[in-house]
């Protein structure tokens, strides 16, 4: 393909604004396109910062830099890597949650996504690589929309979980972004109000499921292998009654990843650890209690219960230290209404003397005498003060990640829990949250959210070619995080603090990559794992545009 002037400017890809050079100004027919001046990136960046902070909302800015992302990537990824700490919240969850929300109304722009839709499947190839556009894509995130953080089933206005999920493994871990592809699946949503709504841009009737589902799925994954060979491909944000189903088909074939089971069960087990490291405490003596066990809840439960067999105890032992808590109340195995990531964990009404009673998280925590309570039930402030209290009767260090997101979810909030437990609480939570001051000591609040460590998961999984992604790169990831929080300074986080993503992304990709390396699943040679994934990082700075561009100046 032929560029023009004007297409160079309008590509995202190519489009380096102000900073062309002259040279390039004269070599790609680019002059009186632009004003006259010639600026470095980071007068750009410095600008567009400036222009950011007069936005008043966060919907305000995150507008804006989504209009930046549309216009220059570069430029969008260097200012998001500079303010990494102030931006994660506004590209990202809470404020992702309100685009969500209404993209249909404030829609300006595709941004280089797939939208697939159930009623016209004979387009998913074309679509795919039109989109992909001669790109050579390793990297694609995909979301049915059905299971959208907490606020749950956005149909098509679920694109931009699949576009903000890419943005932050750009940001964090240098993922090339000219080598990923975010995709919805629009199968019909269940969301009244947005069937009802005549802006609404997605399909306009009820989701489907079953076989027509299952088969719609099956054709986007076997096409999206077939279009890229070197695909790790993330899903995100399904039901309940499609994820782990779908993750369970694939994941000993290809090299797929479910962040809500998988990613969120890292981050989980990181925090433990990072709280047993503060309280020098073993992993093995904590009484694991969830509250919601859908997706999260039990993806989390399974990592972490994974991790007392890895320390020794026998499953049968293992298994005692979990609870399961969802909308019936405890699990027991009598129920006919568990799901199958539920019920190994569920428990014998034998084993209580009031089992009948315990339909409701305060008589559980009563019973049970948790040592780590983690929320992923969707429902707000569920995490009481007199629960809490219970809690820390019965725990020196009660660790509680309340990881409802997004903000108005959660089950607690940081500073509640820190003086609800005397500041003995070893706390967690999905959004990001402020130091929280109490009796002298400035406690720092872990952000327990996948986005923490899907960046470097992946990063290391496609640096290493690596076939699949295994538990034990699963495994790897989640110890990697210990060392970089000071576990002895009064009030230290449980989990490292979101400025140092970029960094510590760079710690869990060479963790998983060496460890792929190190069981033969690359499908490339790699001597230096660490170099592999040094490799793959891409920078955010402007380059010289590609030689291969053949340029139509009309002439
Ligand atoms: N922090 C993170 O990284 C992270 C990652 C994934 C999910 N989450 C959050 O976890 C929450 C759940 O996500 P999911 O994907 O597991 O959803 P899901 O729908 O699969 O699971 C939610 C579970 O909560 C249960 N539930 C609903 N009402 C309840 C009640 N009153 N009492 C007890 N249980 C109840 C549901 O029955 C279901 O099993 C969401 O808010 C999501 O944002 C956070
Ligand atoms: O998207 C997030 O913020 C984390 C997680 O994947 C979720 O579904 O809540
Ligand atoms: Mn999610």
């Amino acid at each position: 393909m032929k560029y023009t002037p004007e297409q160079i400017i309008n590509d995202p890809f190519l489009n380096k604004g102000t900073a062309f050079t002259q040279a390039e100004r004269n070599q790609y027919g680019l002059n009186g396109l632009l004003p006259p001046a010639v600026q470095t990136l980071d007068q750009q960046v410095k600008q567009a910062y400036a222009q950011l902070k007069t936005k008043p909302t966060d919907l305000a800015k995150r507008q804006f830099l989504m209009t930046l992302f549309n216009e220059n990537h570069v430029l969008f990824y260097k200012l998001f890597s500079e303010h990494i700490n102030e931006f994660m919240p506004i590209v990202y969850d809470p404020t992702i949650a309100d685009t969500i929300e209404n993209y249909s109304a404030l829609f300006v722009n595709p941004q280089n996504a797939t939208y697939l839709s159930i009623d016209d499947p004979d387009h998913i190839e074309s679509a795919l690589k039109h989109s992909a556009n001669g790109r050579d894509i390793r990297l694609l995130v995909v979301s049915d929309a059905e299971g959208i953080l907490g606020i749950g089933d956005w149909g098509t206005q679920g694109v931009d979980i699949s576009v903000g999920k890419l943005m932050v493994y750009t940001a964090a871990a240098g993922i090339d972004p000219s080598q990923v592809l975010p995709v919805v699946l629009d199968v019909g949503t269940n969301n009244e109000a947005l069937l009802n709504d005549d802006l609404y841009l997605g399909n306009r009737h009820k989701r489907v499921y079953g076989p027509k589902y299952r088969s719609f799925v099956d054709q986007f994954v076997t096409t999206a292998e077939k279009l890229f060979p070197n695909l790790y491909l993330h899903f995100e944000d399904f039901g309940r009654s499609n994820a782990a189903d779908i993750l369970n088909e694939y994941k000993d074939q290809i090299t797929t990843f479910n962040d809500d089971i998988q990613g969120t069960g890292i981050i989980v087990l990181a925090g433990l650890l990072g709280a047993m490291n503060i309280s020098k405490q073993k992993l093995t003596d904590q009484v694991y209690l969830s509250f919601g066990a859908g997706t999260a809840g039990a993806g989390i439960t399974s990592r972490v219960y994974e991790a007392f067999i890895e320390e020794g105890l026998s499953p049968e032992e293992a298994k005692k230290h979990f609870y399961l808590v969802d909308k019936q109340g405890l699990l027991f195995d009598d129920m006919s209404d568990l799901t199958p990531e539920q019920k190994p964990f569920a428990r014998k009404r034998s084993e209580f003397a009031n089992a009948d009673a315990l339909t409701n998280l305060e008589a559980v925590v009563k019973a049970v005498h948790p040592t780590v309570l983690v929320g992923t039930s969707t429902v707000p402030g569920t995490f009481t003060e007199s629960i809490v209290k219970e809690m820390a009767a019965h725990t020196e260090r009660p660790i509680i990640f309340p990881l409802s997101n997004p903000t108005k979810l959660a089950e607690a909030k940081a500073d509640d829990l820190i003086k609800w437990t005397d500041g003995r609480g070893l706390i967690a939570t999905g959004v990001p949250a402020a130091n929280v001051d109490y009796q002298g000591v400035s406690y720092a609040i872990g952000q327990a959210n996948n986005a923490l460590v899907y960046p470097g998961l992946g990063l290391g999984t496609i640096a290493s070619t690596a076939k699949l992604l295994t538990d034990s790169m699963i495994s790897a990831a989640a110890h990697s995080l210990g060392g970089i929080v000071d576990p002895d300074q009064p009030g230290a986080a449980v989990l490292p603090p979101v400025s140092k993503l970029d960094q510590f992304s760079q710690t869990v990709a060479i963790a998983v990559a060496e460890d792929a390396v190190k069981h033969g699943l690359n499908q490339k040679p790699i001597k230096d794992a660490k170099q592999a994934v040094a490799n793959m990082t891409w920078q955010p700075e402007y380059r010289p545009l590609p030689d291969s561009l053949e340029m139509d100046l009309g002439e």
